[in-house]
């Protein structure tokens, strides 16, 4: 269970703190929705370890959370867009969640193996420039797969695609977040997306994350 408890976090020269609390569960995908400027973002950054709190707790499992860097957390991050180098190949970009000094027969195993659980076999040498919004979106989830970390953030993954992909990439995220155990963590402001998607849902307000 990934839980921050009173985590309390002002940005520099706000009066007003935010004071969050949250469990994420394994397996499941927790919704966090709310204004614009409610917040969401600095909940992520939180949990990401962009920012630090000025008190509370952040576990995974029991295990402190806080003291890490965010290069250290078992945390990966997935933005709307904007999350491959475009120059790279798809396979290139995937392997990039992959240990430095993997041997190259098994790098290239393994990023084949994660590039068709998202469907995109047959991808691995097409240039990231050339993919659409949804594909780009799946090399991107393939390089999580690869990192093997147990909670994904999602800031508004779905925002830049199309009703068609963004269902068929929403249900992706639901079927990894369940075959892989990941603690996921939604920032949507899409009704749609969080009923079809979320387990658990939070609504921030004033400052506090609210069970919805
Ligand atoms: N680095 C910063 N310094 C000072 N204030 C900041 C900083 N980053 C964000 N803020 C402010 O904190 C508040 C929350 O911002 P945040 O980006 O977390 O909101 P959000 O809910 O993600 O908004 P949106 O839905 O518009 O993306 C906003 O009022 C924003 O202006």
């Amino acid at each position: 269970m990934l839980r921050a408890d009173d985590l309390v976090f002002a940005h520099p020269g706000q009066p007003a703190s935010y004071r969050f609390t949250l469990e994420a569960a394994p397996g499941q995908v927790t919704a966090i929705s709310g204004a614009s400027g409610s917040g969401k973002s600095t909940l992520l950054d939180l949990l990401a370890g962009f920012v630090h709190p000025a008190s509370g707790r952040l576990t995974l499992d029991g295990v402190d959370l806080l003291p890490l860097a965010p290069e250290a957390r078992p945390v990966s991050l997935l933005l709307q867009a904007d999350n491959l180098f475009e120059h790279l190949s798809a396979e290139e970009n995937a392997r990039l969640g992959l240990p430095r000094g993997t041997p190259k027969a098994e790098a290239q195993e393994r990023v084949a193996s994660a590039l068709a659980e998202v469907g995109l076999a047959g991808f691995a040498g097409k240039p990231a420039a050339t993919l659409s919004g949804g594909q780009k979106q799946r090399v991107a989830l393939a390089r999580t797969l690869l990192r093997a970390r147990a909670v994904l953030l999602l800031d508004e993954p779905f925002s830049a695609l199309d009703d068609e992909t963004r269902r068929t990439t929403r249900d992706l995220v639901g079927e990894l977040t369940r075959r892989h155990g990941w603690h996921t963590v939604l920032v949507s402001h899409h009704a749609d997306d969080i009923a079809a998607l979320a387990e658990a849902h939070y609504r921030i307000v004033e400052g506090r994350l609210e069970r919805v």
